[in-house]
């Protein structure tokens, strides 16, 4: 644990939207370097929230009320903002689900590519733009100078989700967040970007914690998983173990309800009720232990 390179210890958060409820339950974790660890749930399970309390992004409404996430043995709930964003600039980098919003629009994928380095790394602009274009070839980007004149329009989706993955890895981030990279893809470039930030991530040891619902995604990519229910850790552990010998009823529910790569005919059994009646009773139990 004393390795982490990221260690989440026993965060809780509450929505004021929503009455004072609470949205993180007790949530430890942690990702060492060189690791990809997937945080797993349901639609509404606290994947985003925990995402987004590292990147100190959280919104309005949105709380933490106990615990402490450590970078690099830096505690960052309780640093000074400006310190944090400076820690957070230099060692984290974020692959969002949706590349085009992520992009600017009026921007050409040079400047988009080359800003970070000139600001972050004090490259000069012929460094910037010799870095740029190696960081395309190693995203396998096709045409890389041609490439850096366009604008994300003229880019397919899993070009777009390159060059955030390029531009995700410029600066050398100690850890990446990753949430939900593919979902907007198709199946074909989903494996494909799945296979690239894997290698990236192998190539440069970088940590990453990798925000998904699904299994399959979890089964390609991830050393280590955390599934989040109601904002509770219904399982944690090694990808291998969870998703062949999953202990809890819900995690087994969930691989059960995933498609076979060998039969995806077969489609989606729902979790059954009884075991969601299970999951809600073990969030019921911890909130009474915290208030009663
Ligand atoms: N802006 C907000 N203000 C208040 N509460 C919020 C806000 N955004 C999300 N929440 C609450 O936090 C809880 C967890 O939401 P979160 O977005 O973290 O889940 P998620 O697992 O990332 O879901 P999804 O896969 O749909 O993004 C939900 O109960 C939600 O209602």
């Amino acid at each position: 644990m004393s390795a982490a390179l990221l260690s989440i210890e026993h965060l809780s958060a509450i929505s004021e939207r929503e009455g004072g409820a609470s949205i993180l339950r007790d949530v430890s974790l942690s990702v060492a370097p060189g690791e990809v660890h997937g945080l797993v749930g349901e639609s509404g399970a606290g994947k985003s929230t925990v995402a987004r309390a590292i990147l100190g992004m959280l919104p309005r409404a949105v709380r933490v009320t106990s615990g402490a996430i450590i970078l690099s043995g830096t505690e960052l709930l309780t640093l000074e903002p400006k310190r944090r964003r400076s820690l957070l600039g230099a060692h984290v980098a974020l692959i969002p689900q949706d590349p085009l919003s992520a992009l600017n629009p009026s921007r050409r994928i040079e400047a988009q590519l080359t800003d970070g380095l000139r600001m972050w790394k004090g490259c000069s602009a012929a460094e910037a733009r010799r870095r740029a274009l190696a960081l395309l070839d190693e995203v396998q980007m096709r045409e890389p100078e041609r490439v850096m004149r366009l604008y994300p329009h003229e880019l397919s989706g899993g070009m777009r989700q390159r060059v955030l993955i390029a531009a995700a890895f410029a600066l050398e981030p100690r850890l990446v967040i990753a949430d939900e990279p593919t979902t907007a893809l198709d199946v074909t470039v989903q494996k494909q970007i799945l296979r690239l930030i894997r290698d990236m991530q192998l190539r440069h040891d970088t940590g990453a914690l990798f925000v998904t619902h699904d299994l399959g995604v979890v089964a390609q990519i991830c050393d280590r998983v955390t599934l989040l229910f109601g904002g509770r850790i219904m399982e944690q552990g090694p990808t291998a173990d969870l998703l062949l010998r999953p202990q809890h009823p819900y995690t087994r529910a969930l691989v059960a309800a995933s498609p076979r790569y060998d039969r995806p005919e077969d489609g989606l059994a729902p979790v059954p009720e009884a075991v969601m009646a299970r999951c809600r009773q073990e969030i019921a139990a911890f909130d009474r232990g915290l208030h009663g």
